[in-house]
C-alpha cells in the first residue's frame, strides 16, 4: 500500500506559500491508518524506549495506538496553557506559525528513553522543541517518528543527533 495516495496536498493552506499535507483521508481510511501505525511501530522497534511523547494535536493521533499496542505510557506535549500542573516549556517558530509548547515536569526523568511521534516533520524545528523538553528534564531521546517528512524543508539537518522515521516523504 502506496500511503502517499492518502495525503494529498493543499496549496497555499493555511498561508499563501505552503504546501499543507493533508491526512484526513489517510484517517478516513481504516486500512491506510492500521497501515500507518503498524509501519511506525516496526520503523521504530529498534530504538528502545520505554516513553512516547506525543505532540498536540495530530502527534496525538498515532502516539496513542502505537503506544495501546506496546503497552507504553505516553506524555502528552501541548500547546501552552493546556496543562494543569507544574509544566516546562518551550517556544519555536514553524512552517507558518509561532509555537509555545509544554510538557508537565514530572512526565520524563533520568534513565527514561522518549520516542517523540507527530503526524509531519516539517521544518523540524516541533521535534527539535520537543527533543529540548525530554533533555531538560534528564531523559534521552530514542528517536522522532512521524507519518510524513518534507525533505525540501531541511529538517534532517537539524535532527541529526537523533533517529528520524518516516513514512512518507514529500
Ligand atoms: O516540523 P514543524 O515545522 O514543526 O511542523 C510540524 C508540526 O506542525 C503541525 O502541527 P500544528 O502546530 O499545525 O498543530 P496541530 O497538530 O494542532 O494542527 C504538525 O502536526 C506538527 O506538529
Ligand atoms: N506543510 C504542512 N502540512 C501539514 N502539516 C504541517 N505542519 C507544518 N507544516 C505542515
Amino acid at each position: 500500500m502506496d500511503l502517499t495516495d492518502y495525503i494529498p496536498s493543499v496549496a497555499d493552506f493555511p498561508i499563501p506559500g505552503v504546501s499543507f499535507k493533508d491526512i484526513t483521508p489517510l484517517l478516513a481510511s481504516p486500512e491506510a491508518f492500521r497501515e500507518s501505525v503498524d509501519r511506525l511501530i516496526e520503523g521504530t522497534a529498534g530504538l528502545g524506549f520505554d516513553k512516547i511523547a506525543a505532540f498536540d494535536a495530530r502527534g496525538f493521533l498515532w502516539a496513542a495506538p502505537m503506544a495501546y499496542q506496546l503497552a507504553l505510557p505516553i506524555i502528552p506535549i501541548r500547546k501552552a496553557g493546556k496543562l494543569p500542573r507544574e509544566a516546562v516549556s518551550d517556544t519555536y517558530r514553524g512552517e507558518y506559525d509561532d509555537v509555545v509548547v509544554e510538557m508537565h515536569a514530572d512526565a520524563v526523568g533520568p534513565g527514561d528513553r522518549v520516542l517523540l511521534v507527530d503526524d509531519v516533520i516539517a521544518t523540524g524545528e516541533s521535534m527539535r522543541s520537543g527533543c529540548r523538553l525530554v533533555e531538560r528534564l534528564g531523559g534521552t531521546v530514542a528517536g522522532c517518528a512521524a507519518v510524513i517528512e518534507l525533505t525540501f524543508l531541511g529538517a534532517a539537518e537539524k535532527l541529526t543527533a537523533y533517529p528520524v522515521v518516516s513514512l512518507v516523504r514529500f
